[in-house]
């Protein structure tokens, strides 16, 4: 399954916020999505999530979702989102409610996320017994127990610390990289972390301030499990990336204070 991303454009009343948006995430592929604060990377992802509709254009999907997909686009946010009154498997097996499945089915993928993530040995814990790394890991087992097309990831690592970041963009690396099928990850990666987004992304959507546009495309060549986030040569895609959007993130930033400077 392709998502597509069809000249979207979007406003709050009269605040302008997408203009013309236009890319695709097909199997195995990464598109993360970079810009200055406040260009509507969060807006754009809700819209390809189908959460919002936007004022112009469309966010299409083409050619067939995952056999037994429960939520072709399925969000992981920031800040986890889980139940915690339920432990980790009960957290994962939520999504698979209310579907009719036949229990050993549940049980089957349940299982099976768990090992993809690693928390088979957590399965009973509850969340807060979990460090932000576990729990993340467990908003990622519970949106690919939807057997998604496409993961739509708003900053999904921003709420944790350098290593376990590292940690997990490890994982993610794997979990996008398995197998070229027509059933294999896609991902939109929103993210203020240039070194991420070089780390993982196959294209790279530079906006540009508010309304977001699409400055520029970045492509980062190359099988992602080859990538080290020290290797210089991704250092200085990073640095050519901050170079893009510095002057627009320095005037969103002014725009911001300014903004809190007049509200209070
Ligand atoms: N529901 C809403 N109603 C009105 N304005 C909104 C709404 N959601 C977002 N906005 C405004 O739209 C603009 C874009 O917001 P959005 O969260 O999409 O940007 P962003 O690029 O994700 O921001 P950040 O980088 O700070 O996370 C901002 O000015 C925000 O205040």
């Amino acid at each position: 399954m392709q998502l597509i991303a069809d000249h979207i454009a979007h406003a709050y009343g009269p605040l302008p916020v997408l203009d013309d948006i236009s890319f695709t995430v097909g199997p195995g592929e990464v598109v993360a999505i970079v810009g200055p604060s406040g260009c509507g990377k969060s807006t754009l992802l809700r819209i390809l999530g189908g959460l919002e509709k936007p004022q112009a254009g469309a966010a299409l999907v083409a050619g067939a979702p995952p056999a037994a997909s429960l939520n072709p686009l399925t969000f992981v946010f920031q800040d986890f989102a889980l139940l915690p009154w339920r432990t980790v498997e009960g957290n994962v097996r939520l999504v698979l409610e209310g579907h009719g499945l036949l229990q050993a089915v549940v049980a089957d993928t349940v299982r099976d996320v768990l090992a993809r993530t690693g928390l088979t040995d957590f399965a009973k814990a509850y969340p807060k017994q979990l460090s932000g790394g576990m729990r993340q890991r467990v908003g990622i087992a519970r949106a690919l127990a939807a057997r998604p097309a496409v993961l739509l990831m708003d900053e999904p690592l921003s709420a944790l610390d350098a290593q376990t970041r590292e940690l997990l963009m490890d994982d993610l690396v794997q979990l996008v990289s398995a197998e070229g099928s027509a059933e294999a990850l896609g991902m939109v990666y929103v993210t203020h972390n240039l070194d991420e987004a070089v780390r993982l992304a196959d294209r790279i959507l530079v906006l540009s301030r508010r309304p977001g546009r699409v400055r520029e495309t970045v492509t980062i060549a190359g099988d992602r499990r080859a990538r080290r986030s020290d290797d210089p040569e991704l250092v200085r895609r990073a640095r050519e990336l901050w170079d893009l959007i510095r002057a627009d993130a320095a005037e969103a930033d002014r725009e911001l204070a300014d903004g809190e400077a007049i509200n209070g």
